[in-house]
């Protein structure tokens, strides 16, 4: 079982009573949940995090549809091309006119079709042909055309919480023939009752369960991946022993302990998507723990993404320009701190970038915070865009006269030239009907 096809898939249920967790989504008294059950299915759009499971929703969805006669097709937009799509739609016109059979159409995904390819539903969703479950891990509001979300009912699914990890875990180990082993009630695994049968008797620590379940972060395939993975290292090293110690027999039991299982695990994949969602919420975090001065959350958000392989300079752009943003003229040397931190991490990369970037974070969420500048040139903008007419010319007296008939034309007249006064100068430098103006002062002009 464990040598062919990846654990997940094995595990994948048939069935809402083993899919746990995402009780908000399909819990017991939701309008999805009966919809399912009395078999009503909208369009949908399941949207939430790798694992989650968005396409075990779809496939129980579709297991359920065809004890009905519902035609399920699934299609990924990773490698279906618009005429495969068009094609299911034409088999699902043929089966609703001549056999009255509805067709479900899962697109795995679905946020890699891009606009063109997401308006080829619009109307076939419109006039019921097909009934479209998109699954994306991208937020739908960006990734789905508007006019194919507002005809879809957008299914939020979350992390799986640790709790319902164990039991996804747990169904798994006990469908692999896996004992638990008690950590309160300390036994040695060898002193088990011995095994008859040339397969080893396999052991698994409690703890090594709930490390799994809270290493894999809410996704499912990987807290199985990582089991997965587990059992076939201690199985393959228990053969290693037979062969290097020449014997005939093996070990007749197997411990899979908790170091095994973090090996198991690849942290880095799980933690941090560097293109999806969590990419922009980690980054939006730490923007937001540096502005309300909480160094803890800032380093925190920071070693999120860094330690989930985030790209350093990526990170560094976006403190170059909190530098000015957020800090701005309260300690104009944050700009140089920034512009510093990126260079550095330029010239020697990951890992040793890693505390660059966390004295830049530091610097940053200690220093003074001004945005005075930011919205006196969002005013600024602000002006220009709500201008209405043509733009007011530069004043004459501030314009460059290189040429003699620029001279001639009144082009610098007038200026006075600042140094050459001991007193201020009176003078205007803003075109004349905005004169007075104190973008500093004001949100609009
Ligand atoms: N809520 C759940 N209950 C039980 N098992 C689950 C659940 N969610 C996921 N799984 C298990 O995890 C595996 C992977 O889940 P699934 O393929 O549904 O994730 P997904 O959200 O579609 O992820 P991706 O976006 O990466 O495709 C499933 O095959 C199943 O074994």
């Amino acid at each position: 079982m464990l040598q062919g096809k990846p654990l997940a898939d094995t595990m994948r249920p048939d069935t809402l009573q083993d899919y746990f967790g995402q009780s908000r989504a399909v819990g017991q008294d939701t309008l999805l949940r009966s919809l399912l059950e009395t078999n009503e299915i909208p369009s949908l759009i399941l949207w939430g995090p790798p694992g989650c499971g968005k396409t075990t929703l779809a496939h129980i969805i579709a297991n359920n549809s065809k004890k009905h006669s519902i035609r399920f097709v699934t299609l990924s937009a990773t490698n279906a091309k618009t005429n495969d799509v068009r094609d299911v739609i034409k088999q699902a016109q043929n089966e609703k006119s001549f056999f009255k059979r509805k067709t479900i159409l899962f697109i795995d995904e679905i946020h890699r079709f891009n606009k063109s390819q997401q308006d080829t539903f619009l109307p076939h969703v419109e006039c019921g042909t097909i009934t479209l479950i998109g699954a994306t891990t991208e937020n739908p509001s960006f990734q789905v055309n508007a006019a194919l979300l507002s005809r879809c009912r957008v299914i939020v699914l979350e992390k799986l919480p640790a709790e319902a990890m164990v039991t996804i875990l747990m169904r798994a180990i006990n469908s692999l023939g896996i004992h638990v082993l008690d950590s309160s009630r300390p036994t040695d695994p060898l002193s088990h009752s011995s095994n008859s049968s040339s397969e080893p008797a396999m052991f698994i620590e409690d703890k090594a369960v709930d490390t799994l379940a809270y290493l894999s972060d809410g996704d499912a395939r990987a807290g199985l991946n990582g089991l997965q993975l587990a059992v076939l290292a201690r199985l393959s090293s228990r053969k290693m022993f037979c062969k290097k110690s020449g014997q005939s027999y093996s070990p007749s039991r197997v411990l899979i302990t908790e170091n095994d299982v973090k090996e198991g695990l690849q942290r880095s994949h799980i933690l941090y998507d560097r293109a999806g969602e969590e990419h922009y919420n980690c980054i939006s975090a730490l923007h937001k723990s540096m502005r309300g001065s909480d160094q803890n959350a800032s380093l925190y958000w920071l070693a999120r993404m860094l330690e989930g392989g985030e790209d350093p300079l990526y990170v560094a752009r976006r403190l170059v320009r909190f530098a000015s943003e957020d800090i701005g003229l309260a300690d104009p040397s944050a700009l140089t701190q920034a512009v510093a931190a990126y260079q550095g991490c330029h010239f020697i990369g990951m890992p040793e970038c890693e505390v660059l970037l966390a004295q830049c974070v530091v610097y940053f969420a200690r220093a003074p915070k001004s945005i005075e500048v930011y919205s006196a040139y969002n005013n600024v903008k602000a002006c220009l865009r709500n201008h209405q007419g043509p733009l007011p010319p530069v004043p004459l007296h501030l314009r460059n006269a290189p040429t003699r008939l620029m001279k001639d034309l009144g082009y610098g007249k007038g200026y006075k030239y600042n140094p050459m006064y001991s007193e201020p100068v009176d003078q205007e430098y803003l075109p004349e009907e905005l004169r007075g103006v104190d973008f500093f002062k004001q949100r609009r002009c």
